[in-house]
């Protein structure tokens, strides 16, 4: 860990904010001296911050998150500049600028996007400023959003090829339980999904003003490990022995290879158009092998995609396998399997027995984690 030169700090709204709720300006500057520490070392930060909405609940006269949208986003929107300024004002007093970077669920899944926001967050490493991350919540809506900010975390370590990722919240580390329950267990290090069989994870904390929960930080962990980033979940106070190395909180070991960039990005930062389904033969090719899919071994087709989106492929009982960017769109794909002569017209593809290229398809790991919501 100490070894790290690029790294990608996440830290959850429940650190920056008192038991009231409301941003705690100490918090930030507490972090902010831990990584203007490793600036200083030459090291490239990132940071990953929430908070927006709990900045802006005292401006706008609120106790607690609002449940509605409108609400949550008028509080981001005031929140994030007040955010921005305590992070602006607290480098500025290690003598580094930072740069706001937000970003909705469309720069990530959108390949043409991605590659912009990656030239972005590295050229303002390169220019040695610290980019402050967040997701643009003025304008996500619950059914366009990352979900949480330790998924887009984890996006963005892979983005920018990142060595080591923190997660930093309000508990110590990964419990095998409720981490108030008396006996509930720290777990010291995940090396793969065996490591999580049994493990309870819950949703948002007791603090009122975190969205993900411990769920959201395991799986976010256990994405960046499977593209070869090794991640420590801790105490935001513990940032600085986590980033040390010195054994704090939770260490999921990096999967020993880096997957292909465009199958991480299949697999994680994509949204699923529609679902081909498949009969066993081609589940187990795909499963196997890695694809191709081609049409005969297609038995249903669902949703609505163009040619080029990405599709989920599901096995007979609907379960997703894999991930894979269809070669054709729904109707065409309907249309040939009914039977229906291929037009001499239509998309060159159409002629091709390929439904999905192998080059094209992004496997699931069997189990990810065995969370379950224990509130
Ligand atoms: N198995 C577990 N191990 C650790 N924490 C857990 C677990 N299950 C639930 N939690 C809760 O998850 C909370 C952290 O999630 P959240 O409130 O979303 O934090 P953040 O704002 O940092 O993203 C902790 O405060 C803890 O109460
Ligand atoms: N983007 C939102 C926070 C989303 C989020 O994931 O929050 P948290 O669970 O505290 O990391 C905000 O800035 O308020």
């Amino acid at each position: 860990m100490a070894g790290a030169h690029r790294i990608v700090v996440k830290i959850g709204s429940s650190s920056l904010t008192s038991a009231s709720g409301r941003l705690d300006p100490a918090r930030p500057a507490a972090l902010v001296e831990v990584l203007a520490g490793l600036h200083r070392q030459g090291k490239s930060v990132v940071l990953v911050s929430s908070g927006a909405v709990a900045a802006g609940l005292a401006p706008l006269g609120l106790t607690a998150r609002p449940t509605e949208l409108s609400e949550q986003q008028a509080a981001a929107s005031v929140g994030q500049g007040l955010l921005m300024g305590t992070y602006g004002a607290e480098f500025g007093r290690y003598g580094i600028q930072v740069g706001q970077v937000l970003l909705t669920a469309g720069d990530i899944t959108r390949r043409d996007h991605y590659h912009n926001a990656r030239r972005t967050l590295k050229k303002l490493m390169l220019l040695g400023i610290v980019p402050v991350v967040n997701e643009n919540d003025v304008v996500a809506t619950h059914e366009v959003r990352f979900g949480d900010n330790d998924r887009l975390a984890a996006l963005v370590a892979e983005l920018i090829g990142a060595d080591l990722l923190v997660l930093l919240s309000d508990v110590e580390a990964l419990y095998d339980g409720d981490p108030l329950a008396p006996a509930a267990r720290p777990i010291a290090e995940v090396r793969g999904p065996a490591d999580l069989a049994g493990i309870r994870t819950g949703t948002p904390g007791r603090s009122g003003v975190g969205t993900g929960g411990m769920a959201a930080k395991v799986q976010a962990a256990m994405t960046a490990a499977s593209a070869g980033i090794p991640v420590v979940l801790a105490a935001a106070g513990q940032a600085a022995r986590a980033l040390a190395g010195a054994g704090t909180g939770t260490y999921f070991h990096a999967a020993p290879q880096r997957p292909a960039e465009q199958l991480f990005w299949l697999a994680h930062a994509t949204a699923p158009q529609g679902r081909i389904v498949l009969d066993a033969d081609a589940v187990r090719e795909v499963r196997e092998h890695g694809g191709p899919v081609v049409w005969s071994g297609v038995t249903a087709v669902e949703g609505q995609f163009t040619a080029g989106d990405p599709v989920d492929l599901a096995d007979g009982a609907g379960r997703p396998v894999a991930r894979g960017l269809a070669r054709l769109a729904s109707g065409d794909l309907i249309r040939l399997l009914a039977g229906f002569p291929v037009p001499q017209d239509g998309p060159a593809a159409l002629a091709y027995p390929e439904v999905v290229g192998a080059q094209d398809v992004a496997l699931f790991a069997p189990h990810a984690y065995a969370g379950t919501g224990t509130g």
